[in-house]
């Protein structure tokens, strides 16, 4: 039984490199928020379907200016730093966090203010058409779990991590857990408390082991983390190799590569999804390709903190899992339209080399530049196949994670993948008109 049918055109990435496109299709989802079967309008049964629909008032009829896209899924967030977006972002990664971010972050273990910033957090995510998240809270798991009540009010998937940091030579009295064994208690109950608050509310609610990053665990905590997500098979966020910074505690410490690290203590493995990565090697590389550990490519965040550019297009030949992020607040925007208008920006930058008094044959990376088709992957199936959840694309079997959105300028007639292309450029948040999860209706603008 359908329970919606959606009636328009529609863009859905089939691998990096392809989008889908069907004009006035019919777009039909099940009463579970399934999409159960997607009718072309030259189908024999279309028009029965149609007429269904509308007699059973379940029918939605897109205009000829909007678009059906899948929602998109953001796989780096710091939920905590929504209060200070577009803060500070001159500084360097290390001062940034010491002076503006840690300080931010302590403040969460007050729960009126938790409830301010995430009620609007997650609302503006949903309102920029992303549909999955996957969160950095704080240390603190009463306000996590403020967060998590958040997402479960506006439909939002959320996996969300009780960050754990404990390393005192690297993270102030203020704000650290106050032994590895408390930090791994801590974590463990915040496990629990998640998978409880998810089997009562529904949705998708999902615990993530969450090192902040090597420099703020000893040993001890990576270890013990290590273990907690192999015990209960769960996910694991952290960074890796963000700025020349991070990059070099970790040779300095352990004579290995922040990834190598990772490994060592069992935090890479198919369920990882580490940020940044803007330093790794091709060694690192092959090392998440091994692992099938997934990298969250932050491009706004990276012109800030990163010290160089993500190699997305090396990484997507060579196979290896790749998603977007927007790393709020080391990125200043909620959009993953943004993000991937950078991830084209910032590729193009790397091909080209941003230094005139190089020679142009010595200054940029040869084929590094990627596609706006690219960028789409990145945001939808990427970020699904990062997390092995069944949505990110508009397809049977898929969740009905879906945004419609409308076009502005329509001035020409152009092609469908040049009009696919101008959509991801302009659309901005007062685009978006309505976005669904799970079948539901969970925004309208
Ligand atoms: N961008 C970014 N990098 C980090 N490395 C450790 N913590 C952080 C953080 O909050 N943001």
């Amino acid at each position: 039984m359908n329970s919606q049918v959606i009636e328009g055109t529609y863009y859905s990435s089939v691998s990096c490199d392809q989008i889908k496109y069907a004009e006035d299709a019919l777009i039909c989802v099940d009463e579970t928020g399934i999409i159960q079967r997607i009718v072309n309008h030259d189908d024999p049964q279309y028009g029965k379907i149609r007429r269904q629909a509308d007699q059973n008032n379940s029918l939605t009829i897109l205009a000829s200016d909007e678009y059906l896209l899948p929602g998109l899924i953001d796989l780096h967030v710091h939920a905590p730093q929504w209060a200070q977006a577009g803060l500070a972002l001159d500084k360097p990664l290390n001062e940034w966090l010491n002076t503006y971010t840690f300080p931010l972050e302590s403040k969460f273990s007050d729960l009126n203010f938790s409830r301010r910033v995430y009620s609007q957090l997650v609302m503006e995510m949903v309102a920029n058409g992303t549909t999955t998240v996957m969160f950095f809270g704080t240390i603190f798991n009463e306000s996590n779990l403020v967060l998590a009540k958040q997402c479960s009010k506006f439909g939002l998937r959320g996996f969300i991590g009780k960050v754990a940091m404990d390393n005192p030579e690297q993270t102030p009295e203020y704000y650290r857990d106050l032994s590895a064994k408390q930090a791994l208690l801590s974590t463990e109950e915040f496990i629990f408390a998640i998978n409880e608050l998810q089997a009562k509310n529904g949705g998708t609610l999902v615990p993530v082991i969450t090192p902040r990053f090597v420099p703020s665990c000893t040993d001890e905590l990576l270890a013990g983390l290590g273990k907690l997500a192999q015990k209960y098979d769960l996910p694991i966020q952290s960074h890796c190799s963000e700025s020349d910074w991070e990059h070099n505690y970790a040779k300095e410490r352990f004579k290995m590569h922040d990834a190598e690290v990772l490994d060592h203590f069992g935090l890479l493995t198919d369920r990882s999804v580490m940020a940044h990565g803007t330093m790794i090697d091709e060694n690192d590389q092959q090392l998440f390709y091994k692992r099938q550990a997934a990298v969250a490519h932050c491009p706004i965040s990276n012109v800030y903190f990163g010290n160089s550019v993500f190699p997305t297009k090396r990484m997507l030949e060579h196979g290896n899992k790749v998603g977007l992020g927007t790393d709020i607040s080391g990125g200043y925007s909620p959009s993953l339209y943004r993000n991937m208008q950078q991830a084209v920006m910032s590729s193009q930058m790397l091909q080209d080399g941003v230094d005139q008094s190089i020679s142009s044959n010595n200054r940029g990376v040869n084929n590094s530049r990627i596609s706006i088709k690219n960028a789409f992957y990145l945001a939808t199936r990427g970020g699904a196949e990062a997390l092995h959840l069944k949505t990110g694309s508009i397809e049977v079997g898929m969740q009905a994670d879906f945004q419609i959105v409308k076009s502005r300028l329509a001035l020409l007639k152009i092609d469908p993948n040049d009009q696919f292309e101008r959509l991801i450029y302009q659309t901005d948040r007062n685009d978006i008109k309505q976005v669904f999860i799970g079948g539901k209706l969970v925004y309208q603008n």
